[in-house]
Order: structure tokens, then sequence, then C-alpha cells
């Protein structure tokens, strides 16, 4: 590695990150709605005057160059960190906090370059900011579980052991000033810390684009299997999980219930209210019974105002119980609109799947039971029968 010529490995690190900036660019400006795209992209763009200023380093005073180096490297750092908030819809970061930090950073480099030159220090102060930012970075976006998330994790594992090396790098130097490497062992270290640096701003900016693949998947998977109006499931979705949860309650011989839940005399309320206010109660419904449910049960809107729930490992009788504390919360919660209360209740049909059952048998009986309640005068429970 000695064999390397320095200013060949940073005009090489800085065509890579000319191309990394101009890939989230294009990433960015496909997907501005994609939150942090902007940030990582501009996170991205200092890394081409950090490669400059090594460049150059030799040709401009040596305060200007140390100055340089900490507000770009900084700036890095920094964007890369708000990026990861903005993503996740975090809190933006104070600005107090960077000014801060980057006044600190300022301060003890020219302190160490113009009073008092040590540049140990100096390198252990900015390597230690840096280390600290990405760190922190990694910490951020480790969250939401690695099966639905995987882009977030590879992206802080990248940005995790970058800050790793980054709070090591000083004491790597320490180590060789005090005589245990001799010059050119000295230089391989330096190379190392380049291509190292090369090589995590690579990775990291392949896992922003992966970032961003993951959102716009994610998104496009919510639009086909969620109702727009209340977030609840579509039919689509709703039955294919039913199917599913029965073919398991098949084979491992555990039960399922469905509800059926209509809303009563809902087009009273649209006519009265008007069909906005008709909406504002559906979404109303749709966050009671949410609450009402446990983790696992799945919520669909079947059209208008009929919703169904599964409740996976409840029996009938369990799930009768279920759907009478649902109808009593949507009845003890009216929706509140302009001082006025709008009432709502709710007519539910109780089904426990029967072996073999398939699913739109069972969601059948649970419709014949729903029926069943709105014809017994409504705001009620109506059993489905135990034989098909
Ligand atoms: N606001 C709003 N209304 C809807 C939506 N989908 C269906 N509806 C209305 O829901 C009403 C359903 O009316 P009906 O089927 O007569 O039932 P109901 O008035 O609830 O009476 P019962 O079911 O017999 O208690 C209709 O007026 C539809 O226009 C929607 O997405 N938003």
């Amino acid at each position: 590695m000695t064999s390397l010529h320095s200013p060949t490995l940073v005009a090489v690190a800085a065509i890579l990150m000319f191309i990394m900036t101009l890939m989230l660019l294009a990433a960015w400006r496909m997907n501005p709605r994609i939150a942090g795209l902007k940030a990582w992209t501009l996170a991205f763009a200092c890394g081409l005057p950090i490669c400059l200023n090594l460049l150059l380093r030799d040709y401009a005073p040596e305060w200007l160059s140390v100055v340089f180096t900490q507000l770009s490297t900084f700036l890095l750092a920094w964007l890369n960190l708000a990026a990861c908030r903005r993503y996740l819809n975090l809190r933006r970061l104070p600005h107090s906090a960077g000014l801060c930090t980057v006044a600190m950073l300022l301060l003890s480099g020219l302190y160490f370059t113009l009073v008092q030159p040590n540049q140990g220090l100096r390198f252990l102060t900015l390597s230690t900011v840096l280390g600290l930012l990405f760190l922190l970075s990694a910490r951020t976006m480790a969250r939401g579980g690695i099966a639905h998330y995987p882009a977030r994790y590879l992206y802080a594992l990248c940005c995790g052991s970058h800050g790793v090396f980054l709070l090591l790098r000083p004491w790597l130097f320490h180590i060789g000033n005090k005589g245990l490497f001799d010059s050119a062992q000295m230089l391989v270290v330096s190379h190392l810390v380049v291509i190292e640096a090369i090589v995590a701003l690579v990775l990291l900016g392949f896992c922003v684009v992966m970032l961003a693949n993951e959102q716009v998947t994610l998104a496009l998977k919510q639009m086909a299997d969620r109702d727009p109006l209340t977030g609840a499931y579509n039919r689509r979705a709703f039955m294919s999980m039913l199917e599913k949860a029965t073919l398991y309650a098949h084979r491992l011989a555990f039960p399922v219930s469905v509800l059926l839940i209509d809303l009563d005399h809902f087009k009273r309320i649209n006519d009265t209210w008007g069909h906005q206010r008709g909406d504002d109660a559906l979404r109303h419904v749709v966050q009671v019974a949410q609450d009402c449910l446990r983790e696992g049960d799945i919520l669909g809107r079947m059209g208008g105002e009929e919703f169904a729930i599964m409740l996976p490992n409840a029996t009938q009788q369990e799930a009768e119980h279920i759907a009478g504390r649902l109808r009593q919360a949507i009845e003890a919660q009216p929706l509140q609109y302009a001082g006025a209360t709008l009432s709502l209740t709710t007519s539910i049909g109780v089904a426990g799947w029967l072996a073999p059952e398939n699913p739109d048998g069972l969601l059948h009986r649970a419709d014949e039971a729903m029926y069943q309640a709105k014809r017994q005068g409504r705001n009620c429970v109506v059993l489905a029968p135990q034989a098909v």
C-alpha cells in the first residue's frame, strides 16, 4: 500500500464523491417527497470540497486549510444526522447546537494551529466530534424493526462502523507517532484512513438509495392494501389475510373469529351533517375500534359504512365479548363537531371459523348475523349459528 500515490487516491475519492452526489441528486429529484434526501445530497456534496482541500492544502496557508477541513467535514456529518432525523420525521436539530459545535471546532482548530500548534489534538477533537455525530446517526436510524425496515439497519451499521473508526483513528496515529510505526507504515495508515472514508461514504450513498427505495415500496404497499379514507385495510387485503389466517388455523388448530360491523342509519348522518362529517364519522369509528383491539387483530373496510375485524386466536365466545366492548365504546364516544354531538351506533355480527369453511363462507355467516342485528332493532351484537 506504500506504493499508492496519495494525490491520486484523493483524486479518486473526489471523483467518487462527485458521482455519489449526482446519484443522490437524481434520487432526490425523482422522489422529492422523501424527507431527508435533500439533506443527504448536500451532505455528500460536502465530500468534494473536502477532497479538493486535501489536494490543495500545500498551496494554501495552514490555518485556512484547517478552517476549511473543520467546516466541510462537520457539515457533512451534521447534514447526515439532520437527514436521518428528517427521514424519520423526528424533530429538527436545534441550529444552536450546530452553531456551538462548529464554533468550538473552529476555535480549537485555530488554537492548535496558530497559538499552540498541536496536530494530534486538533485531529483528536475533529475525529471525536465526527465519530459521535456518525454514531448518533446510526442510533437514530436503527428503529422500527429490522424485519420491516432492513435498509435502515444496514444504514445504521455502515454509519456506526464509520463512527467507531473515526473515534479510533487518532489513537492509530498516536501509536504511530510514539515510534511504533516507521514512516512507511505511517503512510499506509494515512492511506487506510482515506480508503476507509471512501468505502464508508460509497456504502452510505448506496444505503441512502436503498432507504429511498424502501420508502417508495412501503408507500406503494400502503396504497395497495389500505383504504385511503380511514387507513383500515381494504377488502382485498383483508380477505387475503383472512385466507392466510384460516389456513394456519386449519393446520395448527387454533380458533379465528370475524366481526362484521355496520354503522346504523349512516345515511341520516350524511343527509343531516353532510358527506364530509360522514367521512369524519367513518374515521372516528376506525380510531375507536383500533383502540379496542389487540396487536394482531386486523381491521378492514369492506365498503361504504361496513367494516370487518379478524380476531386470530379468539373463539366465537371471546369474539362476542370483544364485539360487545366495541359496540359500547362506539356508543359511548360520539363524534364531537362544532359544539354538536353526532351519536353513532353499530350493529355487529359475530362468526367463529368452522373448519374447513372458506373465508367467504365465514364472512357470509358474520354478514347474516349482522343483518339479524339490524332486524332486532340495531345497536346490538348477534352471534352466527355454530353449524354451517
Ligand atoms: N360520508 C360517506 N358516506 C358513505 C361512504 N360510503 C358509503 N356512504 C354512505 O353510507 C350510507 C349507507 O346507507 P344505507 O346502506 O342506507 O344504510 P344506513 O343508512 O346506515 O342504514 P342501516 O345500515 O340500515 O342502519 C349511504 O348514504 C352511502 O352514501 C363514504 O365513504 N363516506
